[in-house]
């Protein structure tokens, strides 16, 4: 690999910036939230999006509570023109969002501009020109003195502009686009220029937004940079200090977070992280990060599965299933000691609500494995936990539990995740909980040939004892009555079969009340020993009597089975 050819960028300020103060700040509440989905975000799109696409993300972000939203480049295309005065004619922003909008610093670009926000009740217009030697060299072919010119003459034309326009509240916004790699002192003397020229007040204030239009460095030096900005501003008090990270090294998340302790008020980007190359940083990384953490993120995901359908839509491209919060792996486990741990964290959720006599959404959420309670973003439990061949035991029993209300004794997970084990093994795929409980019915409840079936049986409670009568008949269709004794029906039962010459112990059993499709049942779950053998069985049926023999009954066939 030719490393040789690339070199360190930016950087300079982590040698001098010595008592920087973010690596001790913590994010205690959510940053003013920008949304750039329909112009940074639809500018990177293969098919940019057309004005029904447009109006169902502007539609999303309006109600998930955003009240910046950068709507398009309006000189551009005649796209974003036309539905920015269909959002204005149409009356269709509301009273509490800002609308924003792109432009280059070129004259005739912003007096198009300016057309199209003609009539908004609210508006900020957004200036940008690349600052950096690179792009000031290669892309402008301008000296540092003549980009500075250039972001004064256009502000200068927007302040113009402005000041005819009746029946507007107007915004500015600055980005001095390749923030990152500009050296700092220049970066700093165009931004205060602006801001300047603007006469950025704190009741007026200009926002600054700083982009890692390309990012190039690990967050801690993007940090240095905003800590560095946010302290030598002129105006600090009059400025929105903003950050746009792009994701060119899979860091833009961690770019934002440190970027805010360093003293960032704002964060552009846009839902799932779509835009140019690797994408702008994900504002639902970035929310569902807070609220992970306790802090309010002041939107809305409770219902994360029609955001994600909405930007799908609207962009055209799909959420990868391991993206964070939105993607369709990122709340199901499939490896054993995953969903073991999972299965005892949602039963220890629900036990502390019950002892509190309160609702699992009122105790604290402490789930191994599991950041955020899927059921805040709109997921089921269902998904949580899914079934292969790494699968244990706990995910087994947690799938029927949840799907079907079966709690099986532990050795008979033991023995049932064995089997599904085999099978998944043998096909190599996932098994639905269908399949699993029908690999159950397949184990306890079904016997082709059963060794034993129990045709009737008589119960007589006496003071300590139970005894049963019973008519079984057994693998080869013979009728047999049966008598027995003991503390309970199933010892009663065991005693009965010791009538009929099988020697059975019944070691334990456990049910519990079903409520499914068939209506109110019972199920119960036997462990004997036969022949000197542990056998488990079950048994779902109308009560819990013939369920506790059934259980047995099925025990016995195991052996036979
Ligand atoms: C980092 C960002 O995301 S910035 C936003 C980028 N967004 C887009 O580019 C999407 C929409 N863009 C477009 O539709 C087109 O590029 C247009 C309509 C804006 C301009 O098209 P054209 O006039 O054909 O120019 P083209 O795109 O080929 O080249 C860009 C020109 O603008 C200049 N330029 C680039 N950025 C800026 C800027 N911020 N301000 C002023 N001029 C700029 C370039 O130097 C180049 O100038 P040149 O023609 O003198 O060499
Ligand atoms: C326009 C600016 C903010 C931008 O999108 C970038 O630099 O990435
Ligand atoms: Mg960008």
């Amino acid at each position: 690999m030719p490393f040789q050819r690339y070199q360190r960028s930016g950087g300079r300020l982590l040698h001098e910036l010595t008592d920087r103060t973010w690596p001790t700040k913590s994010l205690v509440r959510a940053p003013i939230w920008a949304s750039v989905d329909l112009r940074d975000g639809n500018q990177a799109l293969s098919s940019p999006m057309d004005i029904e696409r447009k109006s169902r993300m502007f539609e999303l972000l309006v109600r998930m509570g955003f009240k910046d939203i950068e709507v398009g480049y309006p000189s551009a295309s005649d796209a974003d023109f036309s539905f920015l005065r269909t959002l204005i004619e149409q009356d269709r922003i509301p009273d509490d969002v800002t609308i924003s909008v792109f432009t280059p610093a070129k004259p005739e670009l912003i007096d198009r501009t300016f057309e199209a926000i003609e009539g908004a009740d609210r508006a900020m217009v957004h200036l940008c020109n690349a600052t950096a030697c690179l792009w000031r060299e290669v892309v402008f072919g301008m000296s540092a003195d003549e980009v500075q010119q250039m972001a004064l003459r256009s502000a200068e034309h927007i302040a113009r502009r402005a000041d005819a326009v009746k029946g507007t509240e107007l915004r500015f916004e600055y980005s001095p686009e390749t923030f990152n790699v500009t050296e700092p002192e220049f970066v700093l003397q165009v931004s205060n220029a602006v801001t300047t020229l603007w006469d950025a007040s704190p009741d007026r204030p200009v926002t600054l937004n700083l982009p890692t239009t390309v990012e190039t460095d690990s967050p801690n030096v993007f940090a240095d940079q905003v800590e560095w900005m946010h302290r030598n501003l002129e105006r600090r008090d009059a400025v929105i200090l903003s950050v746009h990270p792009h994701n060119d090294r899979g860091t833009a998340v961690a770019s934002a977070e440190l970027a805010v302790m360093a003293g960032a008020d704002r964060i552009e980007g846009t839902l799932f992280g779509n835009g140019e190359r690797t994408g702008n940083v994900c504002l639902a990384t970035l929310a569902l990060n807070l609220f992970s953490q306790g802090v309010d993120p002041q939107l809305d995901f409770s219902d994360i599965d029609e955001i994600r359908s909405t930007v799908e839509f609207a962009n055209q491209l799909s959420v990868p299933p391991r993206h964070p919060y939105g993607g369709d792996l990122v709340y199901t486990a499939f490896s054993g000691t995953h969903q073991d741990a999972i299965a005892k964290g949602l039963a220890a959720v629900e036990r502390q609500a019950a002892e509190a006599g309160t609702s699992t959404t009122e105790v604290p959420w402490d789930v191994p494995y599991l950041p955020i309670d899927p059921k805040d973003v709109g997921r089921t439990y269902e998904s949580v936990v899914r079934v292969n061949s790494q699968s244990g035991k706990g995910g087994v029993a947690h799938v029927l539990k949840s799907a079907y209300g079966l709690d099986l004794p532990r050795g008979m997970r033991v023995e049932l995740a064995r089997r599904v084990q085999q099978v998944a093994d043998g096909d190599g795929v996932e098994l639905t909980s269908r399949e699993l409980r029908a690999i159950f019915a397949q184990m306890y409840l079904e016997f082709e040939r059963p060794a034993l079936l129990l045709k009737e049986f008589r119960l007589t409670e006496g003071k300590d004892t139970v005894a049963v009568e019973a008519l079984v008949v057994d693998g080869d269709g013979r009728e047999q009555r049966l008598t027995g004794a003991g503390p309970d029906v199933s010892a009663a039962y065991a005693d009965a079969l010791g009538d009929g010459g099988l020697s059975v112990e019944v070691t334990e059993v456990s049910g519990h009340v079903l409520q499914d499709s068939l209506g109110t049942r019972y199920a119960a779950y036997a462990r004997i020993v036969l022949d000197g053998e542990p056998r488990y069985g079950a048994a779902i049926t109308g009560d819990a009597e013939s369920a506790r023999l059934g259980a047995v009954t099925s025990a016995v066939n195991r052996a036979h089975a």
